[in-house]
């Protein structure tokens, strides 16, 4: 097959990075040097430009969707002639760990939260809605932490449900990557948002269907939009030691850091022991449950060795 025929038939459209860029029109930058300097991550740098160029289209492209969003739900409210009151727009952030997932979450927030009409925009990561270390250890999985057994589905599925009931407040669990570990009474309030962000390894994964009985929602049937950010595996894996490494110099000093223990390790030592985390925990995952659910993302964003994004593909329905 030629590649154009492969591109009529590909369900996305994709962009190069001067091409995406075009697509931001008018839209105003709001976010200071400053800010995306605060918003980025220790380990995953964004340039000015690249807000501007990648985040800013982006912004406008989700500033449509959530405008006919509303039309639908204004639609069907006019049909029932009732008002089912607020429902938040809710976006999903999948991808591998290490690949930047949270930068990119922090930096949607802020964007859209700047749009004219100043939505509120929350931001919830699934880590909350792991099981403990506890819970984790005696079922043989602490080597398995971010496949989708080491999640407590059902309490995200409630979660999502209540958020999508409209209901004014609810809470998700909070885990502390210091501590290694979900946090005994730590909660997040999410308050009536326009719009709900769920970032998490795991945000695309089907559930396997049940043999009898009822079939259980996935997690993406409550978004209303979804985002996936890969990156070629040597990348993220060569992030993720480094992330490591860099971390044994600051956040592993802290005695409450779960990886305290490897502070004063040499250098090598601790190289091996992030590859070891690396291959036997997060690539497999990656292989296993994270890169299959790519095809099911309505955009996804590839970066390059910089961080940088490089091309933009978007689904065409
Ligand atoms: N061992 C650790 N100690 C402290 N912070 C960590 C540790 N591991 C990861 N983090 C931080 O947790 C956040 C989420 O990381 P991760 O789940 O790998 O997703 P991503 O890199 O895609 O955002 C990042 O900001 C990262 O810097
Ligand atoms: C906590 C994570 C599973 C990420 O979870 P997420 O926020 O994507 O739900 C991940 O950062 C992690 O800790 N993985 C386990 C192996 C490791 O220590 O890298």
């Amino acid at each position: 097959m030629d590649m154009a025929t492969q591109r009529e038939l590909s369900p996305y459209r994709v962009f190069g990075e001067a091409e995406w860029a075009n697509l931001r029109a008018d839209t105003p930058m709001t976010l200071t040097a400053e800010e995306v300097g605060r918003l980025q991550g220790l380990h995953d740098p964004v340039s000015m430009s690249q807000v501007e160029r990648i985040y800013l289209p982006l912004s406008r492209l989700l500033s449509f969707y959530v405008e006919a969003t509303q039309g639908l739900h204004a639609a069907t409210n006019r049909f029932l002639g009732r008002d089912d009151g607020k429902i938040p727009f809710v976006i999903g952030i999948a991808g591998s760990v290490a690949v930047g997932k949270s930068t990119t979450a922090r930096l949607l927030q802020a964007l859209l939260a700047r749009w004219p009409t100043s939505p509120r925009v929350s931001l919830v990561t699934t880590d909350g809605f792991l099981l403990p270390n506890a819970v984790l250890q005696a079922e043989g999985l602490m080597e398995r932490k971010g496949f989708p057994q080491s999640y407590d589905r059902q309490a995200l599925l409630a979660f999502l449900t209540d958020i999508k009931a409209g209901k004014p407040k609810v809470t998700a669990p909070v885990y502390s990557h210091l501590v290694y570990d979900v946090m005994p009474g730590e909660t997040v309030t999410v308050e009536e948002p326009d719009i709900l962000i769920v970032e998490g390894l795991n945000v695309l994964q089907p559930n396997r269907l049940p043999r009898h009985g009822r079939a259980i929602p996935f997690v993406s049937d409550f978004f209303d939009f979804s985002i996936y950010i890969d990156a070629e595996e040597d990348l993220i894996h060569r992030w993720y030691v480094s992330r490591f490494m860099a971390l044994k110099q600051t956040r592993f000093r802290d005695p409450q850091s779960y990886f305290h223990r490897y502070a004063d390790i040499s250098e090598e030592e601790a190289r091996q022991f992030a590859e070891r985390l690396w291959a036997r925990i997060n690539r497999v995952n990656l292989h296993e449950n994270i890169l299959p659910t790519r095809p099911r993302a309505d955009l996804i964003l590839t970066k390059g060795a910089n961080h940088d994004i490089e091309s933009v593909a978007l689904r065409k329905l």
